[in-house]
């Protein structure tokens, strides 16, 4: 395509001189309304979201684990995954509140399948309102099993599609300087979580704290799809999520103490999340659970301020390269972006969080 404005008599043709296609969205409202908001799930949501609040703000003294494949791409293996999850979290539940880390949105780092909301048929397709279906659906089967959820919010017009099944919410390393995410957050309904950036710096992700928790007046869509100025309170269940970096891991107790006296000093409250993936172990699945296990340690001994963690873990161990329009060859139950830890490791793990925080409850008493 020229980008060049023609003969000087004709009038150039300005608009959408990139846009190659523009095609019919379906409405948040046709989605609700397709798949609607069941009473029990809807409890559920309710349920996860409060209990998550209690625990970042201390009221609750369990340990929050956002927990679940690095994406889904196959709702069938998710659910499958969210059933061994919601037997495994009711058994850990007086230590340990659970919430399914649910990702439909992926943030690439240059190129890549962004997602299934994006693309769900896995070959290039970008059958996005397919993808709005297949994730709505699947939220609601998960909070049928009583299972709260969590996801990343990517694209600031999807939230009006899923939000209400949604009881944690992530904004990530690449947009957590984003005004648009920091917005986006002080209308989210649910606690959300803001990461470091990939280059280590913990500062963005408190200064994105404060932005997430003031009242925003900015642009938005209403349940039939129409921009709309929206109006928001601001959200103080916001928190800080470290995630380590490109040059390493930022989960020992200096950075977790610098990060709460930044926080104090933002007047925000001191609690992290410590995502055990990513920068903090290398994207090695191996190297999370060492991290995890580190964690449940400093968590028995009562280390301030390290209120939950995340792990990137699905049904079989590793990670597997996505051929688009292969998807036929992957493996049942194995992530196709980051590696993960394997269901088994993932169950051993939540049962060291529960002795942990028996440990932290014991020594508090003495
Ligand atoms: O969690 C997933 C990935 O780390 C993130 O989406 C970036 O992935 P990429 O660097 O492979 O693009
Ligand atoms: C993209 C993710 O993480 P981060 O933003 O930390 O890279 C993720 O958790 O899927």
């Amino acid at each position: 395509m020229t980008l060049t404005a023609g003969p000087a008599d004709i009038t150039p043709d300005l608009d959408d001189r990139r846009v190659t296609a523009v095609n019919p969205l379906i409405s948040p409202a046709l989605l609700r309304q397709e798949h609607p908001m069941p009473p029990d799930v809807a409890k559920t949501v309710a349920n996860g979201r409060a209990a998550t609040a209690d625990v970042l703000a201390g009221r609750d003294d369990r340990v929050l684990v956002v927990v679940g494949p690095c994406s889904v791409h196959d709702p069938e293996a998710a659910l499958d995954y969210a059933r061994k999850l919601a037997r495994a979290a009711e058994a850990v539940r007086d230590e340990v509140h659970v919430v399914m880390r649910v990702y439909f949105e992926k943030p690439r780092t240059t190129l890549g399948w962004k997602g299934l909301i994006n693309d769900p048929d896995l070959d290039g397709s970008f059958a996005v309102n397919e993808g709005l279906r297949t994730a709505r659906k699947l939220l609601l089967d998960i909070g049928a099993l009583g299972l709260p959820v969590g996801c990343e919010f990517l694209d600031p017009i999807l939230p009006q599609f899923i939000a209400d099944a949604v009881s944690w919410g992530s904004i990530g390393a690449r947009t957590a300087a984003s005004q648009v995410h920091r917005q986006l957050c002080s209308a989210l309904s649910m606690p959300v979580g803001i990461k470091n950036s990939t280059d280590g710096d913990v500062q963005v992700a408190v200064d994105a704290t404060r932005a997430a928790a003031a009242s925003h007046v900015f642009t938005g869509i209403t349940p039939d799809g129409v921009a709309a100025l929206l109006t928001t309170t601001g959200n103080d269940d916001g928190h800080v999520i470290l995630r380590g970096s490109t040059t390493g891991p930022n989960h020992d107790p200096g950075t977790v103490a610098d990060t709460l006296a930044r926080l104090r000093k933002a007047n925000l409250p001191e609690r992290v999340l410590v995502d055990c993936s990513h920068g903090n172990s290398g994207k090695d699945h191996h190297r999370q659970a060492e991290v995890a296990a580190e964690l449940a340690d400093r968590i028995a001994d009562g280390e301030p301020g390290l209120v939950g963690l995340m792990l990137e873990s699905f049904l079989v161990e590793g990670r597997q390269d996505l051929v688009l329009g292969r998807a036929d060859a992957l493996t049942y139950g194995q992530s196709i972006t980051d590696s993960c830890l394997d269901w088994p490791t993932t169950e051993t793990l939540l049962t060291t969080l529960t002795t942990a925080i028996r440990t932290r409850r014991r020594e508090s008493r003495r």
